[in-house]
């Protein structure tokens, strides 16, 4: 039996607020199709929200998870990460299953949109929570009557606890693009640690991730394992912006950096390339592995 989900408010914008019934919880918000929260069955908030966020129409929200589409950075004509995320997105489906709570917003193009990307295209993105597990499915169907190309990302900001205590591993042997240097490298060692010497500003293009990657956080007690999958995205960013040009984000604040480790699933280095009628699907989940959740 599915239970419908109402919408509600969250800092003023619309929002979905996804209960399943083990008490796994995520809050959706329109606006970007942007996810602010996770929250494991029993466990704790899983992803990083500035404080000092704008939430308001037209802006982009520092943390959770942004969907960058069609274009990542600032590589192409349009704004930064594209239009996607400062849209607001129409509610397909939101609802209460016997173990998941499961919503889907849709964005299609529009006047707008096709003054800037003369396309045709129809995204969806489906957010599912249940148990240790989030999924984010982005897909995207060319509606129109030409081909078109696009980079994209889901970028998802993970808390920590303290940028010291956690690495990231799964990367060992991946080639890279640094985009602070601009050079192309390969990752020798397994584990990355952000903020330790040379990488305290860490903004890397990992091509052809094709296993799990694990934030693992050394805290008081256990330690906290997350694991990262993705399917459907060639590759993985890793982004922390170091104290330096955290302080230049007006919507950051200054010590944001130590709280925060982006892992984002995209596709950038092949661009995703649709013919008329064909559609792409992209997945990032999320699985909190440790600490165990007791009851
Ligand atoms: O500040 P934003 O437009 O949200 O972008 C935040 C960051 O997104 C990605 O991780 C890029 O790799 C970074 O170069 C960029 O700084």
């Amino acid at each position: 039996m599915a239970t419908p989900i109402a919408l509600t408010r969250y800092q003023g914008l619309e929002a979905l607020e996804l209960l399943a019934p083990d008490g796994a919880r995520a809050i959706l918000l329109l606006h970007g199709a942007h996810l602010v929260s996770w929250t494991p069955a029993g466990g704790e908030e899983q992803l990083y929200l500035s404080p000092q966020s704008a939430f308001a129409t037209g802006q982009a929200i520092r943390g959770g998870v942004p969907v960058c589409f069609p274009q990542f950075a600032a590589r192409g004509p349009l704004k930064k990460h594209g239009f996607a995320r400062t849209k607001p997105w129409q509610l397909v489906s939101a609802e209460v299953g016997d173990d998941d709570a499961l919503a889907v917003l849709r964005l299609t193009d529009d006047a707008a949109s096709r003054m800037v990307w003369p396309h045709g295209f129809e995204a969806e993105l489906s957010v599912r929570v249940a148990g240790q597990t989030l999924e984010l499915e982005l897909a995207c169907e060319n509606t129109g009557e030409s081909a078109f190309e696009f980079t994209t990302a889901l970028h998802s900001y993970l808390r920590v606890g303290a940028m010291g205590d956690a690495s990231l591993s799964g990367l060992a042997g991946l080639h890279y693009l640094d985009s602070v240097s601009g050079q192309t490298q390969r990752q020798r060692s397994d584990l990355l640690l952000p903020g330790s010497p040379g990488l305290e500003d860490l903004d890397r293009i990992y091509y052809q991730v094709a296993s799990p990657l694990l934030l693992t956080e050394q805290g008081e007690g256990e330690p906290r394992r997350l694991e990262i999958r993705q399917q459907g995205f060639a590759d993985a960013v890793v982004w922390n912006p170091g104290a330096a040009k955290c302080a230049e984000l007006a919507d950051m604040p200054a010590g944001g950096y130590e709280h925060m480790l982006c892992v984002e699933a995209a596709a950038i280095e092949h661009p995703i390339s649709l013919a008329p009628g064909e559609s792409w699907v992209g997945l990032q989940s999320l699985t909190l592995l440790a600490p165990a959740i007791s009851g």
